[in-house]
């Protein structure tokens, strides 16, 4: 197929959904399962399993498997190929737009053969496509039949697979029925264990059991649930089994478990234990991506294009040598950079000439990135409030070739004091790594619920100098990307929506980027702008990458109203106004805090003693996450 193939980019394979019938190959509790129950042991799978065939989950999973097929299908033909949309470099010197013959000749070496053993978790694909292949099997063989053809040995042995199945299947089914009858009435409640006694937490295995049963109990409440137990009983329970199960905190399990419906929550947790695709963004300022890929393949380097939304980006699947060693990335040819991180640079498309600032830049991914797409032209500000973070920063830059970039170490909500009028401001906000906890599993305990307060201040402040750092009548540019590898909301739509309401002058633009999930426009009880459904979430368990969300504003005007800052009309003692219409939920801890800190001020101003010990906004190095590369 040409290169200028028109179909649109694909979002990189899932990953194989979560098998609630499969027991976990991670090397956990080795004991054998013993589940304590109150019923007739041998009952209960059978309901789970025919419950698991009947709902929606399952359906999901089909769905999955057929999509992954498709993407395998199109990377076999297409990847080398560059699609005219979607894609992340809009300008032919930049991309590996290779010619047909090239194209041609890459085609015919044959040269990303698939890894026969998948150690970065994509071994699915090649279980998928059997499958498919099994289950296009049956309609081969009934086409054949129906058609009259002779029949020849290979379809003999065919058929009489398929009659075998189809005998194995009927005696299953009427096994489970049978089984089902019998039971009728009986298994059709899930009794609760009440208390917590340690052996219920001890047995990982048994524990793990208890999710998948209270996972199917919450999607069948009616049928399956005690009567004398509410969803919260049940909820609560597979909280503690996952905080206890997966190693997370109680507070952070419900806090992400409440992100999703429970299946799907399980696997996000299930994914976060599974590491993500190692990927490398090739430098366009260095070479191209056919090149590079042919000097990986000459060393022993196993590798496949990223995906038809990136031109740059190369998936590793095994290589026989480090790839951060290589005489290609010593002389800067590529970047080793998770796939999640292209996005925003994506949504914020630089472009040459331009004054471009990265408000929080280090240890460079992006900036360099956006200095390739750039053509080393114009300027990118690379700040980032961390002298430590800006010496990987700075060799990063040297490594890669990059001419164009200014080095500087400053906190970002000193913009636009510092410098503004930029035509375009990347903040890729430091935050809780909660879309990084498979490369982070210390996320899983060490952050409270203050992080999740401390965290979004910071953040919001940033974004509103990002916002104030760039200039609205810019020719070319008047855009703002605001980035984060968390997936809580308090970090992502919450900022966004603050930003919004604190600046009128801007306002919520497509990210460009042609996968992912929209924004929530509400979440607990909370109402967003409804454009935040134009801001993109990014999931480990969905498009196998690193959480991650992406925004993009647009600034429409260097002047706004001056609503002043709710905190500046407290110091001037003017009243607050509670607009029922006011979606930006200032009832939020968070905002406590800002009332404190105010009557802090008032009081000092007044000459009244003041309290010692009020929270302080999050230290800018303590709460970054380092994770995004
Ligand atoms: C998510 S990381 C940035 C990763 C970087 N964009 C990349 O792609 O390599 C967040 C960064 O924010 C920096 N940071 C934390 N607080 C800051 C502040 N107040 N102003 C500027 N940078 C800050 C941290 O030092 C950290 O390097």
């Amino acid at each position: 197929m040409g290169y200028k193939a028109k179909n649109k980019q694909a979002p990189p394979a899932p990953l194989e959904p979560v098998k609630y019938d499969k027991p976990r190959k991670r090397g956990r509790g080795q004991k054998k399962p013993e589940i304590k129950r109150k019923r007739n042991q041998e009952e209960e799978p059978s309901v789970i399993n025919k419950k698991q065939k009947g709902t929606n989950p399952s359906a999901k999973v089909e769905k999955k498997t057929k999509k992954t097929v498709e993407v395998i299908d199109s990377e076999g033909e297409d990847l080398w190929d560059n699609a005219a949309s979607g894609s992340d470099d809009d300008d032919e010197d930049l991309d590996d737009e290779f010619d047909d013959e090239e194209d041609e000749e890459m085609e015919g070496l044959d040269v990303f053969p698939k890894a026969d053993v998948d150690f970065l978790g994509s071994g699915s694909e090649a279980e998928v496509d059997e499958e498919d292949e099994d289950e296009n099997s049956d309609e081969e063989d009934d086409e054949d039949i129906a058609e009259g053809e002779g029949l020849d040995e290979r379809k003999s042995r065919k058929i009489e697979a398929r009659k075998a199945r189809e005998a194995a299947m009927a005696e299953a089914e009427l096994l489970d029925s049978t089984m089902q009858t019998n039971i009728q009435g009986e298994t059709e409640l899930y009794e609760l264990p009440d208390e917590d006694e340690p052996e219920l937490m001890t047995d990982v295995a048994a524990v793990n059991q208890r999710i998948q049963e209270v996972v199917n109990v919450l999607n069948n409440f009616k049928e399956l649930r005690d009567p004398s137990k509410s969803r919260q009983d049940y909820m609560d329970r597979l909280i503690k089994d996952i905080a206890q199960y997966y190693g997370y905190s109680h507070f952070l399990a419900e806090k992400l478990c409440g992100l999703f419906p429970v299946s799907e929550a399980i696997e996000f947790f299930e994914a976060n234990e599974v590491p993500r695709p190692v990927t490398i963004r090739t430098n366009t300022l260095r070479t191209r991506r056919r090149d590079l890929a042919q000097a990986l393949i000459n060393r022993g380097v196993n590798l496949d294009p990223i995906g038809k939304w990136s031109k740059v980006g190369l998936q590793i699947f095994d290589s026989q040598v480090p790839i951060g060693a290589t005489p290609e990335y010593l002389a800067g040819h590529y970047m080793l950079q998770a796939a999640s991180s292209f996005l925003p640079v994506m949504a914020l498309a630089p472009q040459p000439n331009e004054r471009v600032l990265d408000m929080a830049s280090a240890p460079g991914g992006k900036t360099t990135y956006i200095a390739a797409l750039q053509k080393n032209t114009g300027m990118v500000f690379a700040n980032d409030a961390s002298k430590d973070r800006l010496k990987s920063l700075v060799a990063n830059i040297h490594r890669m070739g990059v001419k164009n970039a200014v080095v500087c170490n400053y906190d970002g909500r000193e913009f636009p004091k510092v410098v503004g009028g930029f035509d375009r401001v990347l903040l890729d906000a430091p935050c809780s790594g909660t879309g990084v906890i498979s490369k982070d599993p210390g996320v899983k305990i060490n952050k409270t619920e203050k992080d999740f307060v401390d965290i979004p201040f910071l953040q919001k402040q940033l974004i509103l100098s990002a916002i104030d750092s760039v200039d609205a009548k810019s020719k070319t540019g008047g855009y703002i990307v605001y980035s984060t590898c968390s997936v809580v909301v308090e970090e992502n739509e919450a900022v966004v929506n603050y930003a919004l309401s604190k600046r009128p002058n801007v306002k919520l633009v497509s990210t460009g980027l042609d996968f992912g999930k929209e924004g929530f426009t509400a979440f607990r009880g909370k109402n967003f702008h409804p454009t935040l459904k134009m801001t993109r979430r990014f999931y480990p368990h969905v498009h196998n990458m690193d959480g991650f969300y992406v925004a993009k504003f647009k600034k429409m005007s260097n002047k706004f109203e001056d609503k002043k800052d709710k905190k500046e009309n407290r110091e001037n003692g003017e009243d607050e106004d509670d607009d029922p219409n006011d979606y930006t939920g200032f009832n939020d801890e968070e905002d406590l805090e800002l009332i404190d800190e105010s009557k802090t001020k008032l009081r000092k101003k007044k000459g009244i003693p003041t309290h010692a010990g009020k929270p302080k906004p999050a230290s800018t190095e303590e709460n970054e996450s380092e994770k995004t590369e």
